[in-house]
């Protein structure tokens, strides 16, 4: 059944769409779509055809994107609690696959929060090269954190800044920034009501300046060569092809992408950034330039055949470097996405075509600059900081300088224990604790790229090559590994769930229906007997962590001693 949608909306959808409105608002009468993208750091896409137990049909524009059927309910699986997967609007993720983030990429995502992307891009950097993934809201960096942890990425550091406070920081810095701004969420009213609401109380116009702010900050931290992909979920021209020609109009140095249109995908109209029909006027815009290489949105067709001009057949190039996911000539709920790039720096007087190559030589300097990453042996080059001194945590009341309540970086956003404290507090050296932890639990951690810091007691893995964080509120400066405390080290759940079970000594597997897998979730004690667990090397003590796994994919620790597994699964992480 229709919602009662805005009369100004309608008003403005009839004018830019023509006859093709009838179709739109007819989409609004279609079912809702569901989709889901497995996560390629746990799982491959084909394993994960073979092993889910949804009823899934492929997403033409994503590799590791499925519809499934309405009375499926991934959320409430184990696997979710693994991390094989996020529940995903299908629209949703196109940005990414048009950002073409390659492994050893530096990228940031700006607007990040509660993760989606940011998930979808940590899968395609496979633990090789950083994600920078922020958001202005600190209570929604708190399902970031959790959702990046989740995901078992690795090389991700969650911030919570403004764009205006990241711009001078990382001028410059990044490969790939993803902007998937806040938006008047016009994509979204078939799928959440609420947003017909908010709709009408945050205006397109209210949104397109926040928009333009947002971009423009976005834009100053690319590196040269560098491409940056602008999008929303929203149909409005003043937050879309607008937002675009102001932004080529006020820096020279970027310059529009050719795109592959996938099927259903259509061009955004170049002339629709001139003025829009909300009034507000745009910019001159500039002349298409190259295409994007290796664009992995190459899909079959999708199951609505885009009709028009602007729709022809597969292997479609926009060179205007805007595509529009309209929900009447695809299965989504619509999106706008953009992709421009910041123009090669000259070499030898002649635009440098290889901008990886150019980057690379970059990334060499910063690198000498900055520490080596920790191993065996060189445990006292850990970056050890006090957190009131080092950098603003995700709280803002704790920018003072003792780093007491509220200080740690990165307090837990999902229940988990708190942080340590200030650094005085810590009996242990916590790289010391980390380590003896490791040799005792764990194997092959001198394979691992990156650095340890820690945060009072609060030890990271945080990837190579970073500016300095100083100043910036820092939600994880990492991995979060987990706590030195007063005694031993205490592992994280971001730790069990980025380990895969051959990392770790002891372990236990149970299948997805197997009944004590769900009580685990539920945080109750598990009766094992020894033979039960897999133990790698010797293990004559037979008690302490273990990393508990469905179907070989971790969900947690539990600590075992003479049959009984205790379970160490944090409140905000358990089955509700
Ligand atoms: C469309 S949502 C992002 C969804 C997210 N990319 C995902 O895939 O899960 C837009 C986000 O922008 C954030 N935001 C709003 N203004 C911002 C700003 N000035 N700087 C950074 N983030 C901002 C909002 O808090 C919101 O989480």
């Amino acid at each position: 059944m229709r919602q009662q949608l805005p009369e100004a909306f309608v008003n403005g959808m009839r004018t830019l769409l023509g006859e093709q409105f009838d179709a739109f608002m007819a989409s609004y009468d279609a079912p809702r779509l569901y989709g889901l993208r497995s996560n390629s750091l746990k799982i491959d896409p084909e394993q994960w055809r073979q092993q889910s137990p949804f009823h899934l049909r492929p997403i033409p524009w994503c590799e590791t994107g499925s519809y499934y059927d309405g009375d499926d309910r991934p959320g409430k699986h184990p696997y979710y609690h693994a991390g094989l997967y996020y529940i995903q609007e299908p629209s949703a993720m196109a940005p990414v696959e048009l950002l073409n983030v390659q492994p050893g990429h530096r990228v940031l995502d700006l607007c990040a929060a509660p993760g989606g992307k940011s998930t979808q891009i940590a899968a395609k950097l496979q633990g090789k090269g950083v994600l920078v993934t922020n958001d202005n809201a600190g209570e929604r960096t708190k399902a970031l954190a959790k959702n990046i942890e989740l995901a078992g990425v690795r090389n991700a550091v969650v911030l919570n800044e403004e764009p205006a406070s990241l711009a001078p920081v990382f001028a410059g810095w990044f490969d790939r920034i993803l902007v998937d701004a806040p938006c008047s969420g016009e994509g979204m009213f078939r799928k959440d009501e609420s947003m017909i609401a908010s709709w009408e109380r945050h205006s397109v116009e209210r949104c397109a300046g926040m928009q333009r702010d947002i971009v423009k900050h976005a834009s100053q931290m690319l590196a040269p060569g560098g491409i940056l992909v602008y999008s929303t979920c929203t149909f409005s021209p003043a937050e879309n092809e607008v937002q675009i020609a102001d932004l080529l109009a006020g820096d020279p140095r970027l310059e529009r992408v050719s795109i592959q249109l996938a099927p259903g995908f259509v061009e955004g109209r170049l002339e629709w950034g001139q003025a829009d029909t909300n009034g507000i006027e745009g910019r001159s815009t500039q002349e298409s330039s190259e295409s994007l290489g290796a664009n992995e949105a190459q899909v079959t067709a999708g199951d609505k055949q885009a009709s028009g001009e602007t729709a022809s057949a597969d292997g479609r190039i926009a060179e205007s470097g805007m595509a529009r996911l309209w929900p009447h000539l695809l299965d989504g709920e619509g999106h706008f996405v953009a992709v421009v790039r910041r123009k090669p720096l000259p070499v030898d007087g002649q635009a440098e075509s290889d901008a990886a190559a150019q980057q690379a030589g970059s990334r060499e300097e910063v690198l000498a600059a900055s520490e080596p990453p920790i191993g065996r042996g060189k445990r006292d080059r850990m970056e050890r900081r006090d957190e009131g001194r080092a950098a603003r945590s995700g709280d803002r009341s704790s920018r003072g300088s003792n780093g007491g309540k509220g200080a740690a970086a990165g307090k837990h956003a999902n229940g988990g224990k708190a942080g340590g404290g200030a650094a005085a507090a810590v009996a242990v050296d916590p790289a010391e604790a980390w380590r003896s932890f490791a040799d005792e639990h764990l194997i092959g951690t001198d394979e691992w790229t990156g650095r340890l810091v820690a945060f009072g007691s609060r030890v990271y893995w945080q990837p190579e090559g970073l500016p300095s964080l100083d100043g910036l509120r820092v939600v994880r400066a990492g991995w979060y590994l987990g706590d030195a405390g007063r005694h031993r080290f205490e592992p994280s759940q971001a730790l069990a769930l980025g380990l895969r079970r051959s990392e770790m000594k002891r372990s236990w597997s149970g299948s997805a229906d197997d009944a004590a897998i769900m009580r685990f979730l539920k945080g109750e004690t598990l009766h094992l007997a020894t033979e039960e667990l897999t133990v790698i090397g010797d293990d004559t003590a037979h008690k302490g962590y273990t990393l508990i796994c469905v179907d070989n994919y971790p969900i947690g620790w539990g600590k075992y001693a003479s049959g009984m597994l205790k379970n160490e699964l944090p409140a905000g992480w358990r089955w509700v």
